[in-house]
């Protein structure tokens, strides 16, 4: 867990149901400094399975049992190396509390020492029936899958740098977008920008909410971005085909395959995710959330959407990615358990699918959606790469905004409504539906405009792809340099 927290910012994953008594605040308190003093204790014992299956207790009180189940998973793994060790020679026994093993020459002639080995033996037997038990407890087993249920939200201990993007990042966006739109040789079209949808809408007041805006008039259909991904998943036909037939094998390609064996043949989201992870490593992050491909990407935490968390998927897949790549996933904890599920949010709010693959491709990310979109999407046969068009003539200054599900487009507000929640959280705040919301309202309808669309000052918002565009003093275009060059 990156940094404390108070109990105003516990949102357990596995809310409270209505027939459970709430523990009382004192209680609460008691376990989140549990939670802490366990942490500190695993950082400066990792090896430790005790300390790995207290936390997990704690996290089973605390309501996160996809945490939970991590931390226990870990426990197990240590536990079966232990055992194993235990009755090899030479023999092994664990440095009390200091997180090594070491070889016990001694232990191999001294009969004492050999029943030291036997209660060692014993006792991380129950460890490891402890920790499998937990699982279990955890996880619907069904004969194939080991799942679980949870509400993903935004955990409380989360490092500030992590829930804002930084200037520097936003700059090297808007470097990445230039470089995109001269691999079409054009002239560089559009900027990232902060307060996408005004002051007061969405995280941080709205200084988090990024959209992407032209920088010049864009002729109807001009192509402005070509983002190829770096990060992609493909389902294939076969596990024991190449992970894509559609697509050049690439040097993580093959080593890959494994994942499409362990998990099945929806394999494409754990690829993308596995592939984030290493991009990470192999970049030299130090903490996943740092690396510019994740930390761009935002999250869509819907409180009322309980999904399911896999012990493979989620856990054990992600662990042996890393370890794979040299991380060593019990004494390093930048790459706990908690860091895999917020990455599993990221994506989903990100990635666009097929019935074969998923894919996150960088920039495209950062596009709102309108109901109304003044840009097309078109993927290309290599299911990797986006190339962006524009459907009408676009004047400088105006939002660009695709549409994340063309499928709906024709239906009603309320049916688009529904379909966009999943991403948005709230209701679209495209022209289109704002313009749809106050028909519906002024006819009778139930919809409320204000209730929608009032920002944090009360003040009635929306529709930012209209005709009439509010600027703001900071609406600027962030050139390559770095400097501001202000809007006429
Ligand atoms: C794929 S991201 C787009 C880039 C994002 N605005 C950002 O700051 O990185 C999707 C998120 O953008 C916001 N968003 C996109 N379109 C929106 C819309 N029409 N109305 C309200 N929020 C929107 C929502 O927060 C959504 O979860």
């Amino acid at each position: 867990m990156d940094t404390p927290f108070s109990i105003a910012q516990w949102e357990p994953s596995k809310p409270q149901e209505a027939w459970e008594t709430p523990p009382s605040e004192s209680t609460v308190a008691g376990w989140i400094r549990s939670l802490n003093d366990q942490t500190t204790d695993i950082a400066a014992h990792p090896y430790h399975p005790n300390s790995w299956l207290d936390r997990a207790e704690t996290l089973v009180k605390l309501r996160y049992p996809e945490l939970a189940v991590g931390d226990a998973y870990k426990a197990v793994m240590m536990c079966k190396t232990l055992l194993t060790t235990l009755t090899r020679r030479p023999w092994y026994r664990l440095g009390y509390r200091t997180g090594f093993l070491m070889t016990d020459r001694d232990a191999c002639s001294d009969s004492v020492a050999r029943e030291e080995q036997t209660v060692q033996k014993q006792t991380y037997a129950t460890l490891q029936k402890r920790a499998q038990d937990l699982i279990h407890e955890h996880l619907d087993y069904m004969p194939a899958h080991k799942r679980g249920r949870v509400i993903l939200r935004q955990y409380p201990w989360i490092h500030e740098r992590h829930l804002m993007r930084s200037d520097e990042l936003v700059k090297s966006i808007n470097r990445e977008l230039a470089a995109a739109t001269r691999t079409m040789r054009r002239r560089k079209c559009c900027v990232v920008k902060r307060f996408a949808f005004g002051r007061g809408v969405g995280a941080r007041d709205g200084e988090d909410l990024l959209g992407v805006f032209a920088t010049r008039d864009i002729a109807w259909g001009e192509h402005i971005v070509y983002d190829k991904s770096r990060v992609w998943g493909c389902n294939g036909s076969d596990s024991n085909e190449p992970i894509s037939k559609y697509l050049p094998p690439d040097d993580l390609d093959a080593k890959l395959q494994w994942i499409r064996q362990k998990v099945g043949r929806f394999a494409a989201n754990t690829i993308v995710r596995s592939r984030l992870l290493i991009r990470a490593v192999k970049d030299g992050a130090q903490h996943p959330l740092d690396h510019p491909l994740i930390a761009r990407l935002t999250p869509t935490y819907c409180p009322d959407d309980y999904q399911s968390f896999d012990l493979e998927k989620d856990i054990a897949v992600m662990n042996q990615v890393l370890q794979q790549h040299g991380i060593d996933i019990f004494a390093n904890l930048n790459w706990d358990t908690h860091v895999f599920f917020t990455l599993k949010a990221r994506v989903s709010n990100n990635s666009w699918t097929t019935p074969q693959s998923e894919t996150i491709n960088s920039l495209f990310s950062l596009f709102n959606h309108s109901c109304a979109p003044n840009m097309e999407w078109q993927t290309q046969p290599d299911l990797r790469t986006i190339v962006m068009k524009a459907t009408r003539d676009i004047e400088r200054g105006e939002q660009l905004f695709v549409c994340y599900d063309g499928f709906v487009v024709d239906e009603p507000l309320e049916v688009r409504r529904q379909t966009f929640w999943k991403w948005i959280n709230g209701p679209c705040q495209c022209s289109r539906c704002v313009r749809e919301e106050e028909e519906l309202s002024r006819s009778g309808g139930d919809s409320s405009p204000t209730e929608s669309f009032a920002s944090s000052n009360g003040e009635v918002v929306g529709g930012w792809d209209t005709e009439v565009k509010p600027v703001f003093p900071e609406d600027g275009f962030v050139l390559e340099n770095g400097l501001v060059e202000p809007l006429d």
